[in-house]
């Protein structure tokens, strides 16, 4: 079974060009489509973003046709070599070896993600390869997503559709799967930017009386739009009940969230990740988890991405966790593949992308 599908995928990873989808063509048509550049796409990426592509004239491109796995890592070698432009999602590691494969042809390198922590931006940066990724059209989807997620946990509905299910749904009880509330608590944030803001100003109806965030530096002009207090990383600790990490992976913040911090943190306190799994020492997250140093963790993000079903976090009632959906919805899995394409296109045209980054 797992061979013919494997079978089945080899034969769906088609090169879908302006040359081959247009059938048919003269020689002088034909000669003048070779010569435009060649793009490679790691992943089947949604309708929006191809159809841009492919209406644009301006490239020829080859795809990995799959969204259920993810292009073995000697195919995607072999791709690259000598494209002029890359699209990728952040399941691939853009790297030396990568761009040693890909050549010195490759411009420009668009993700399909705000995040960029499985790019290194060094080796770009020194080829003068240019960089397109896809903030502000998620950030409504990944605050949704994120304010769901803290409720999850908080009120603990996992744990009460499975009691419900399952026959432990006896008589009403007094205590019985109680959790905390968001009226007059203190929500800190790790990391302020346009997520955080969005977070913040989704959960300010449930009478939020405090919030508060730590960053590297004050940032005031974000901070005035939801009234947030700057405080210190241990006050955002401290201080914090419900405490949601929006920060970037880099190597400053790798594995901030640790012993350290939970230490710090309320028994009552609920901590919620819906940026990168790297943030978090998972082994320290289990420790807090179980030993009641707090009181439950959602997290859209892991280290390793799948988390092996054997993890001992899915062992606790007090962990939610999803497999990495805060952007997944239609509209904006759609604007994102729009974005990459566009910036790409952009990049290879040697004009401003929409969103590129300062290398
Ligand atoms: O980096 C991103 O874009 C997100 O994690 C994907 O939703």
């Amino acid at each position: 079974m797992w061979c013919s599908r494997m079978a089945l995928r080899r034969l769906q990873q088609v090169a879908v060009t302006p040359l081959n989808m247009a059938g048919g063509l003269t020689s002088n048509v034909q000669r003048e489509m070779s010569t435009l550049p060649r793009v490679y796409i790691t992943r089947q990426i949604p309708p929006e973003g191809l159809k841009i592509l492919r209406e644009s004239g301006q490239v020829q491109y080859e795809l990995w046709d799959s969204d259920d796995v993810p292009v073995p890592r000697k195919e995607l070698l072999q791709k690259v070599k000598g494209v002029d432009g890359l699209v990728c999602v952040l399941t691939e590691k853009i790297d030396t070896e990568l761009l040693d494969a890909a050549g010195p042809n490759l411009k420009v390198l668009s993700t399909m993600s705000v995040g960029f922590d499985h790019l290194s931006l060094e080796e770009l940066k020194k080829r003068g390869i240019r960089v397109g990724y896809t903030p502000d059209v998620l950030t409504d989807s990944v605050a949704e997503l994120t304010v769901a997620l803290l409720l999850t946990t908080s009120r603990r509905l996992i744990e009460a559709t499975h009691e419900a299910k399952t026959g432990g749904w006896g008589t009403w009880r007094t205590l019985w799967l109680c959790g905390h509330e968001l009226a007059g608590s203190t929500v800190g944030i790790l990391g302020l930017g346009r997520i955080g803001v969005a977070i913040a100003e989704r959960l300010a109806p449930f009478k939020v009386k405090k919030f508060i965030y730590a960053d590297v530096a004050p940032r005031p002009e974000l901070a005035s739009v939801i009234n947030a207090e700057y405080v210190s990383f241990d006050e955002l600790a401290k201080q914090s009940d419900f405490l949601s990490v929006c920060c970037a992976l880099t190597p400053e913040t790798k594995e901030i969230c640790n012993k350290d911090l939970f230490s710090k943190m309320k028994n009552t306190s609920i901590f919620i990740n819906t940026s990168r799994g790297g943030v978090v020492n998972q082994e320290d997250l289990y420790e807090a988890l179980s030993t009641g140093q707090i009181a439950g963790a959602g997290l859209d993000v892991t280290v390793p991405e799948p988390l092996p079903t054997s993890h001992p976090l899915f062992t606790l009632k007090n962990c939610v966790i999803l497999p990495h959906i805060a952007s997944a919805s239609y509209a904006t899995r759609n604007n994102m593949s729009a974005l990459a394409a566009n910036n790409l296109l952009l990049g290879l045209r040697g004009e401003p992308m929409i969103k590129e980054l300062k290398l």
